[in-house]
């Protein structure tokens, strides 16, 4: 680290993306000490927060902090900064990091908060920034991961998260940056680990929200939770990822998280689903991002071109995109082929 780090009131900080979980986590970082610089992508989100102090489009409710800087320039929000924080939707994540090569500092740590596989190249975003800022060593780059709604991070709620970097001086420096007595953040050095279990749990959240829409029971989602979490394993196994960090907080817990909690826009989503409205209709009316929707699709292809079997995600899949009905989707799943529970690999 450079000697401006031994200083904490003399680290700058940069967050680019002012969606909830953006906001949730500048604020936070604001509210710490730190001056924080935030790009915002809409013109009326950077005039609001400066005019109330309140991000009423993706966080409403949430005083914020005066620490806190709203900016539409992101080339600004990136330069000279001792850390960079990443939270843009996976599906702009290319765009916007192409935006801002060549304007990151040589001492910059990048935290990538996102969640979601992207479509196409079936990278995690730790590869589409690697392919992106090719400037910035693995040794800066760290995942920041778990269990954490951002409306409960804004109401100061008992969280806990963690933070994965191949470096584990990175990994400690953003724990030290991130941690607050009400955000207990440990450190993990499985990147990819964190970003799998991060991403594909979304899609099991969608499928999740699809039974407690059909009205099935506490059984159903719990055999779901389960059998989600060994294809999650299943895939990370195979893309080279510790297993011991799917019974960690990147795994199991953000995914019982999401499978179970109202406020997650993924299991939101796939209730809908489960009580009969169509995707479209239910994409048209949300702005927030429901990261699994598009990473289904990157999971399916992915899962097919390695030869892992993830029958649920294959059916959220078929069910998002082909027009399959939730009731038949379960069937299928209910009468797949007899086997040994511990067959994983
Ligand atoms: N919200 C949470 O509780 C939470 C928690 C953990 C992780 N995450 C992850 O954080 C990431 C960001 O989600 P969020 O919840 O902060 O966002 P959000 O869903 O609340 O809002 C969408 C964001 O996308 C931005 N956006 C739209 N078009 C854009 C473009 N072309 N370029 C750049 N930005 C654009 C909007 O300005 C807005 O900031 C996602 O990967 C999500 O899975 C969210
Ligand atoms: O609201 P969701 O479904 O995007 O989930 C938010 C976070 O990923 C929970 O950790």
């Amino acid at each position: 680290m450079t000697k401006q780090m031994t200083n904490d009131k003399d680290i700058k900080i940069g967050v680019v993306g002012g969606g909830s979980w953006g906001t949730a986590l500048a604020n936070l970082l604001a509210s710490k000490g730190f001056k924080t610089d935030f790009w915002v992508y809409e013109k009326e989100v950077k005039a609001q927060i400066e005019e109330y102090r309140e991000n009423k489009f993706f966080l409403p409710g949430f005083f914020l902090s005066d620490n806190l800087f709203p900016s539409n320039d992101l080339i600004e929000v990136v330069s000279n900064k001792n850390l960079v924080l990443i939270v843009v939707p996976s599906h702009v994540m290319r765009e916007t990091a192409l935006k801002i090569a060549g304007h990151i500092s040589e001492q910059t740590i990048i935290v990538c908060a996102s969640k979601g596989i992207e479509n196409g190249t079936h990278l995690t975003m730790s590869g589409v920034i690697a392919e992106t800022l090719p400037e910035v060593p693995e040794s800066h780059f760290a995942v920041l991961s778990g269990p954490s709604f951002a409306r409960e991070v804004a109401a100061e709620f008992p969280t806990v998260v963690t933070v994965a970097s191949k470096n584990h001086k990175t990994a400690q420096f953003v724990q030290h940056i991130f941690a607050t007595p009400f955000f207990r953040v440990y450190t993990n050095d499985d990147v990819t680990g964190a970003e799998l279990g991060g991403s594909v749990k979304n899609v099991i959240a969608i499928a999740s929200g699809i039974i407690d829409g059909l009205g099935l029971g506490s059984n159903t989602r719990a055999a779901l939770i389960t059998r989600g979490l060994a294809e999650i394993r299943r895939l990370g196994l195979r893309l080279g990822a510790n297993p011991r960090t799917f019974t960690g907080l990147a795994g199991i817990g953000d995914l019982v998280l999401t499978c179970t909690g109202e406020l997650s826009r993924n299991y939101t989503v796939g209730k809908k689903i489960g009580q009969g409205q169509t995707l479209k209709e239910i994409l048209s009316e949300m702005r927030m991002v429901a990261e699994g929707v598009k990473t289904a699709k990157s999971v399916y292809n992915l899962s097919r071109k390695l030869g892992v079997e993830m029958p649920i995600s294959h059916e959220t899949y078929h069910i998002l995109y082909d027009d399959v009905s939730p009731r038949e989707a379960v069937y299928k799943l209910m009468t797949r082929d007899l086997r040994h529970e511990m067959d994983e690999e």
